[in-house]
């Protein structure tokens, strides 16, 4: 071996992502932030399609498997073809493969939902909107809460991305349609924000508005780069979250919605299971310590669940079996 010294070639990073509009700009931030701070390295983006991007004419809750939108690039990082993954955080499922790990939350943006109109009802909100106006969403946490609070309106499907999902609404297949105001501001796209959805009409996805970044468990070196796009006071928030989801679902789909404020260092999480006719709801909150989170999302799960939250799951369970 020599001993003079030479340089070692550029270590090239290798970013996977999903393809769509939004998963490139939030994967390009990623890219960016971490150029800037390493510009030693060299990035790189492997983009591919997941099984979400392909199966568009079936919807969400069906196919409803985990990590829809995950496992190819999961599978691409366990054989080594890239070293971490950008997801949005609500679409990692709270269970990751063996051998991979949550690396790093980001700074969460509105994690809220908002009601995007067809210019027809510029005038309305979400409780003026007239008996039967079609509203699309394709979430049963969306679904069911909307449903309770205005059983009046009509609720249809939509898939697609952001994109194919506002053009149906333009279009005037629907009166109205509910995205994330993350995904809308993430994309340039806050103008078409009509109505920010108040907390008491619809609790957020579990993670909404965060990036999660998934990498190989005891990665080190790629551990190290994750840290400085880590956002304490959002993860605090997520990790509670994910293990509320987390002790609740058993392989189904349920319609579950939470909130969660960090103030000082005390973080309230409150958190509501419903049914998915929306007939039911079992809604409690919690408060501790933020360096508690995941315990505090167990125990808020367990309180729930002693209060019908349990009757809901095995409602739900019961009938994805029949
Ligand atoms: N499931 C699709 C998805 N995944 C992440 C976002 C938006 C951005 C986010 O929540 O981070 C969306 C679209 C939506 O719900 O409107």
């Amino acid at each position: 071996m020599s001993t003079s010294a030479v340089a070692t070639p550029t270590r090239t990073i290798r970013i996977g992502s999903r393809k769509s509009q939004l998963a490139l700009v939030q994967t390009h931030w990623v890219r960016d932030e971490l150029q800037k701070h390493f510009p030693e390295l060299s990035f790189e983006v492997k983009t591919m399609d997941t099984q979400g991007d392909k199966v568009l004419d079936v919807s969400l809750s069906k196919i409803g498997d985990k990590g829809l939108f995950t496992q190819e690039l999961e599978n691409c990082m366990i054989d080594g073809e890239i070293d971490f993954a950008v997801h949005s955080l609500k679409d990692l499922p709270t269970r990751l493969p063996a051998g991979l790990m949550l690396g790093c939350v980001t700074e969460r943006e509105d994690p809220a939902d908002a009601l995007v109109v067809h210019q027809q009802h510029k005038d309305k909100q979400i409780d003026t909107l007239p008996p039967g106006a079609i509203i699309g969403t394709s979430s049963l946490r969306r679904l069911a809460q909307l449903r309770h609070h205005y059983p009046h309106l009509s609720f249809k499907d939509i898939r697609g991305n952001l994109n194919t999902r506002l053009r149906k609404l333009d279009e005037g297949q629907y009166d109205g349609i509910i995205l994330a105001v993350a995904g809308l501001e993430r994309l340039g796209m806050g103008d078409r924000v009509h109505q920010i959805l108040p907390s008491d009409v619809s609790l957020h996805a579990v993670g909404q508005g965060a990036l999660g970044i998934e990498c190989r468990e005891g990665d080190e070196e790629i551990l190290a780069l994750l840290k400085v796009l880590e956002h304490v006071p959002t993860a605090q928030r997520c990790y509670a979250e994910r293990a509320f989801l987390r002790e609740l679902e058993g392989g189904c789909q349920v319609p579950i919605g939470v909130n969660t404020v960090l103030e000082a260092d005390t973080l309230t999480l409150s958190g509501i299971v419903a049914s998915l006719d929306g007939q039911q709801m079992v809604r409690g909150t919690v408060q501790g310590p933020a360096t508690t989170a995941e315990a505090l999302g167990t125990q808020l799960a367990q309180q729930l669940r002693g209060e019908g939250a349990q009757a809901i799951l095995d409602e739900i369970t019961a009938m994805n079996r029949a």
